[in-house]
């Protein structure tokens, strides 16, 4: 793949656990999230995200506990919602700054994107979190501050992540043909999507996860992608 120039990864399932999205975020968020909303009442941006999560449910005229309500469940179902997504990082933010936590991250993947990136390649993000909710992930790791090594970041308001355009935006965006950007994910309708947008793809399967074949190259750890 001497043709690679960058490389977009997803996050859950790929650079970090699924188990620390679901056990230790999600669960935070959902905690936290009431007395975020009540207390941010003259904030802007947290007024446009609630209207927009009403606006998507079909319910602009619901009070806030009854937004509140329904931002939950769908906290609970996992929902892919922009609006859910922004609010979400805002709430985390609070939690990286006071030390609740810091992000989990595989054990060789700071390393492997520092020699990446030091041999030229451009990396990027993709992943259904906020685009600020990123960076803190990154910026708040295990592994230290990832952030100086990433050239941007995607989220769901460039486009879905099973959706074709989405790829085809970021390849855009990022300057470079399809063909010349590596996407890394854990989930098989992701990877299709990229590489009918013409990217190049290889699949997380993270152990204890047994080795299967989606059609797409696939790998245990970055150590063995081959570059
Ligand atoms: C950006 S951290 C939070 C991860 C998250 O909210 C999520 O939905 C994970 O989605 P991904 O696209 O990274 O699988
Ligand atoms: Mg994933």
């Amino acid at each position: 793949m001497s043709d690679i120039r960058a490389i977009l990864t997803d996050i859950e399932g790929t650079t970090s656990s699924i188990d620390f999205v679901k056990d230790v975020l999600f669960p935070y968020a959902r905690q936290h999230l009431p007395a975020f909303v009540e207390t941010h009442t003259d904030d802007p941006e947290v007024q446009h995200w609630l209207h927009e999560a009403a606006k998507e449910a079909g319910i602009v005229e619901a009070g806030r506990g009854e937004i509140i309500d329904m931002l939950i469940r769908w906290i609970d179902e996992d929902r892919k919602s922009t609006a859910l997504k922004a609010l979400q990082g805002m709430i985390w933010r609070e939690g990286y700054e006071s030390g609740a936590y810091v992000s989990h991250m595989y054990p060789e993947v700071a390393a492997r994107l520092k020699t990446w990136h030091d041999r030229g390649l451009k990396l990027y993000v993709y992943s259904s979190g906020s685009v600020p909710a990123q960076k803190l992930l990154f910026g708040y790791s295990e592994s230290g501050d990832l952030t100086p090594l990433f050239s941007g970041y995607f989220d769901t308001q460039t486009g879905h992540k099973r959706e074709v355009d989405s790829y085809r935006r970021i390849a855009e965006a990022v300057g470079l043909p399809p063909g010349q950007i590596l996407f890394l994910s854990d989930i098989r309708e992701e990877l299709d999507a990229a590489r009918e947008a013409g990217m190049r793809t290889t699949q997380l399967i993270r152990p204890p996860q047994a080795m299967s074949d989606n059609g797409h190259p696939s790998v245990a750890d970055f150590d063995a992608i081959a570059l």
